[in-house]
């Protein structure tokens, strides 16, 4: 058994222009690989020792669900041990789960609970009630699953025993239940052979990290044209696994060295499939210059050139690219934004009206789904981040080019992904004040 710390909530604040940066930063785990290794190690009979998983809401959720189903999880240090279930087909007393505020969590986890022969409800809280779940109501019953939901949201009902069989899925909305499909197929006990063909994949590193993931558990499914293709019930091997640094979390640090100075990370795979690794790309059209030494990836400030980029396959990109492009020296274009509506936040309104509140005009053209930056200092003031984790990071990184101080609102929302953010910008220099 584990003990669960309780992060705070309503916290203001406030972060100081800097004249300029120059760090070093160990970037803390990736809640998208511990989500799916967590998930894998509780559907594994086998024993799974597990290092770095980090202290963000969405892996402390996974492994709290962890905690209550495994046959036995242990933590040494900074190892955490889980022996999973034993026997899928035993389970069928009814559970209550709650995937508290993860759409990851509760889409990957949804589908690979439906291999249980009970009556499941899954419940989650605050932003995640509002996203949209309708996937399951569309798709899970093709699959011997009886769902009812709340209007395709949250709570959600449902009952197994799933029956993989061969079935075409549309990916337009999100790649997160694509996830769910592939670790439910690949832990079933009823599994035969068969296929999933997808349409429309958006979000697409992530279904290869979902892939690469279950490999580190010693089961490989091809996927090739777009199909994933699958044989006979596998289990899944004993293994030990070190989370990876999160690309996403770093990206903030990244965009904070290309405009302030100089930031050397550490803790980041070049070799990752994660998606947001993608920043790279744009931080060198933006002319920083990215030195990768080692296991050290360094970023230094260059000329701010505009970019162009299309973030359809690296969503969580817009908040930090959006505030980058705010000091180009051109309008840059972001094209994706028909990814943004269903997240913590309505991104892309919650990226126009707060960095509105600055000063920095953004225009979302929905019919060409992209998103227009314009240049501009920001000033100081007061915003909101519409309790959206990444909102309130990208906010926080505008206000070091601010004329002034930038008070943001709702900042404990940081803990989604990120628990450490104000601590580690504040060890780069930066004056910030938590008011609670
Ligand atoms: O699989 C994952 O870990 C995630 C997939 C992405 O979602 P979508 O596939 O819905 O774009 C991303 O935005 C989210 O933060 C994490
Ligand atoms: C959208 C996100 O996560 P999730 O969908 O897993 O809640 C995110 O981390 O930006």
């Amino acid at each position: 058994m584990i003990t669960f710390v309780t992060n705070t909530n309503d916290m203001k604040v406030t972060v100081y222009p800097v004249r300029g940066i120059n760090a070093e930063c160990s970037i803390p785990s990736s809640k998208s690989h511990a989500q799916r290794v967590l998930a894998l190690a509780l559907f594994n009979p086998n024993k799974t020792e597990i290092t770095g998983i980090g202290q963000s809401d969405d892996e402390q959720v996974l492994l709290k669900i962890a905690d209550k189903l495994a046959y036995r999880v242990d933590q040494y240090g900074e190892v955490t041990s889980i022996e999973g279930i034993r026997d899928i087909s035993s389970l069928t007393r009814p559970l209550e789960i709650s995937t508290g505020e993860s759409g990851l969590a509760t889409r990957m986890l949804t589908p690979m609970l439906a291999n249980f022969h009970a009556d499941i409800i899954i419940t989650g809280k605050g932003s995640l009630l509002t996203r949209p779940m309708n996937f399951f109501d569309t798709v899970l019953p093709h699959l011997g699953v009886q769902v009812t939901s709340n209007n395709k949201k949250l709570p959600l009902h449902i009952k197994g025993p799933l029956q993989p069989k061969s079935y075409q899925l549309d990916g337009s909305q999100s790649s997160q239940y694509i996830t769910g499909l592939l670790y439910a197929y690949a832990t079933s006990p009823l599994l035969r052979e068969c296929t999933l063909q997808l349409e429309n994949v958006t979000s697409r590193p992530y279904i290869d990290l979902s892939i690469a993931t279950l490999r580190q558990f010693g089961i490989t499914i091809p996927f090739q044209d777009d199909t994933l293709f699958f044989t006979s019930p596998a289990q899944l091997s004993p293994t030990t696994v070190k989370i990876e640094g999160d690309w996403s979390s770093a990206s903030f640090f990244i965009v904070a060295a290309a405009l302030k100075g100089k930031v050397t990370l550490s803790n980041l795979s070049k070799e990752s499939k994660q998606a947001d690794k993608a920043i790279l790309s744009v931080i060198r059209d933006f002319g920083a210059t990215v030195t990768i030494n080692e296991n050290l990836i360094s970023i230094e400030k260059g000329n701010n050139k505009g970019f162009e980029f299309d973030a359809t396959h690296c969503p969580d990109l817009f908040p930090p690219l959006a505030v980058l492009a705010a000091s180009a020296d051109s309008v840059c274009k972001i094209k994706g934004l028909g990814r943004l509506a269903s997240k913590e936040s309505d991104r892309a309104t919650a990226l126009q009206i707060e960095m509105g509140k600055l000063g920095i005009r953004i225009d979302t053209d929905h019919e060409n789904d992209t998103m227009l930056i314009y240049p501009g200092i920001a000033s100081g003031g007061t915003v909101s981040a519409h309790n959206d984790h990444r909102i309130a990071m990208a906010l926080s990184v505008l206000a070091l080019s601010a004329s002034s101080p930038v008070t943001i609102s709702e900042a404990e929302s940081v803990n989604k992904s990120f628990a450490e953010f104000y601590d580690l910008l504040s060890e780069t220099g930066v004056r910030i004040e938590k008011a609670p």
